[in-house]
């Protein structure tokens, strides 16, 4: 543990000497604990950290015009590096589907997700992935992602005739590690090996004021953030997880983002496009709804791979349209990545120290001069995170993937109060897409209804096999006649002689 001493001349170093302003009020465990937190920064990085974000900000908050530079020096993706379910041929993607299969079946494939994040537009205090969006069954974002994993696995093991795994590397910061941990240890995993679901931890930061001192939240806890979703590069290497990945075989890894409901996991196809093409990194992306929807856009900037995000682009230059009225930036970035374990180690051992610092300026609650909490009204304090996708430009064969919006893409960000990726949407993009798959393989419902927010029973017959449990013998699928729940749209099957729930 720390001595005093050594906090004090440490924050002196730092340029930050009033963190222990209110040392001589605190009690024996809060002093522990601010000694503890003090003994994580090092000071020179904090007088670093401090002094950047300060001078960020300043030219941030002193030059809005400052987007207008990049949007001169953007170039969309060039079409030879797209791939896409709308444009290329269906024997096309069957070979990919069937490439990213064989990966899967050699154990070569992990998904790792960026669960760090706090959920502050959703609202809710516990991580996002815990989230029920309010579906019949009652499942949570983490528990939908795990079944995909074990179906995922299933379809590559039967079609190579192989038992195989897909690991599950999860991110997560000091705010959601236990919460998450707890979730997964009473929920027995969701039938997944606990030795495949890997949880690691993130880097905190201190928010710092505009004069570029560190801001206390209590009088013994300096205000940390994680580090943004590009802290990942970093706590790979804290956290062994390359090495781990090496054990295990691994070659390709899928990132991506908890809020998604549609995510699809280890996706084979983009896995499969992205092996077929050589790729080193990849994204997959989707048409922007409407010129100004708040995503990113994948798309060069002076030739190199990025992301240029929603903040960093003019209305004019979201607009412009190509000769057939399309939007020239269109690549509208899911937070879904492709990455080569070989790509990840060279970020590891080269590039992780140059990615970009993105600042965000928040209204961050601080302790006063007097020791009085204020909750701030504007904002006070400034937080910098680094992006997943700024090692893009590091990638010596970077390609993107557009797939369908309303097969791929429906993130939970906000509360019910707003218009957008709320849990209503959420929950309405999954269940058209269930509806859509029971309808494509051969369920045809009799009445629907539209109307109603509550969910009726209505017969109907439902002309695919719904699977009962190993004791009774599979229905003919002609014959099966269902239940189906409507909530607005179709929500689950119940067979009516075994009572078998068919989620839809
Ligand atoms: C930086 C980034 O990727 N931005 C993308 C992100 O924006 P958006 O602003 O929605 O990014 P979020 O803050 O929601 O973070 C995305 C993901 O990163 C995780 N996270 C975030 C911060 C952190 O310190 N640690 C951490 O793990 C979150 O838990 C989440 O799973 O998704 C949008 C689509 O939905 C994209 O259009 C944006 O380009």
């Amino acid at each position: 543990m720390l001595s005093l001493e050594e906090a004090r001349s440490r924050l002196q170093a730092a340029g930050q000497s009033h963190v222990l302003r209110f040392w001589s009020e605190l009690g024996p465990q809060e002093r522990s604990a601010l000694l503890a937190e003090i003994a994580t920064q090092d000071p020179d990085w904090l007088a670093k950290h401090c002094r950047d974000a300060a001078a960020e900000a300043k030219a941030t908050l002193g030059n809005p015009d400052s987007v207008q530079r990049l949007d001169e020096r953007m170039e969309p993706v060039a079409p030879e590096f797209l791939g896409s379910v709308k444009k290329n041929d269906t024997e096309t993607l069957q070979s990919w589907q069937e490439q990213g299969l064989l990966q899967i079946s050699e154990n070569k494939v992990a998904v790792l997700l960026l669960a760090g994040g706090q959920g502050t537009r959703l609202g809710v205090s516990y991580p996002k992935g815990m989230y029920n969006v309010s579906l019949p069954s009652g499942k949570t974002l983490y528990q939908i992602q795990a079944e995909r994993i074990r179906k995922v696995e299933m379809l590559a093991a039967k079609k190579h005739g192989v038992k195989c795994t897909v690991p599950w590397y999860i991110m997560t910061s000091e705010f959601t590690l236990s919460p998450t941990e707890k979730f997964f240890e009473e929920n027995d995993y969701f039938g997944l090996d606990k030795s495949n679901v890997i949880m690691f931890e993130q880097r905190m930061i201190p928010a710092v004021s505009f004069d570029g001192r560190v801001i206390l939240e209590a009088k013994s806890k300096i205000a940390m953030a994680p580090d943004g979703n590009g802290g990942l590069y970093q706590a790979l290497d804290d956290n062994q997880i390359l090495e781990d990945m090496e054990r295990r075989g691994i070659q390709y890894i899928h990132v991506y983002c908890v809020d998604n409901i549609l995510v699809k996991m280890a996706d084979p196809v983009f896995i499969g496009f992205c092996v077929k093409k050589g790729a080193d990194c990849g994204a997959k992306v989707v048409e922007k709804a409407y010129p100004t929807e708040p995503v990113g856009v994948v798309c060069q900037v002076d030739g190199v791979y990025q992301v240029v995000e929603y903040s960093e682009i003019t209305t004019e230059t979201a607009e412009k349209q190509d000769a057939f009225g399309s939007l020239v930036y269109s690549a509208g970035n899911i937070c879904n990545h492709f990455f080569t374990l070989d790509f990840l180690k060279s970020v590891s051992e080269k590039f992780k120290d140059k990615l970009k610092q993105h600042i965000a300026i928040k209204k961050v609650p601080y302790v006063d001069e007097d020791g009085n909490l204020v909750k701030p009204l504007k904002p006070n304090g400034i937080k910098m995170e680094k992006f997943v996708f700024d090692v893009f430009q590091f990638s010596k064969n970077f390609v993107a993937f557009e797939v369908l919006r309303e097969e791929e893409f429906s993130p939970l960000k906000n509360a019910d109060t707003a218009a957008q990726d709320n849990p209503t949407t959420a929950r309405c993009a999954l269940l058209c897409q269930h509806y859509r798959w029971a309808l494509k393989g051969g369920a045809r419902f009799i009445e629907t209804y539209e109307k109603t927010h509550n969910p009726v029973s209505v017969f109907c017959v439902v002309n695919v096999s719904i699977k009962t449990n190993s004791k009774q013998p599979a229905i003919p699928s002609t014959q099966t006649t269902a239940t189906v729940q409507f909530a607005k749209k179709v929500l689950s099957a119940q067979c009516l002689s075994c009572n078998e729930v068919l989620e839809l």
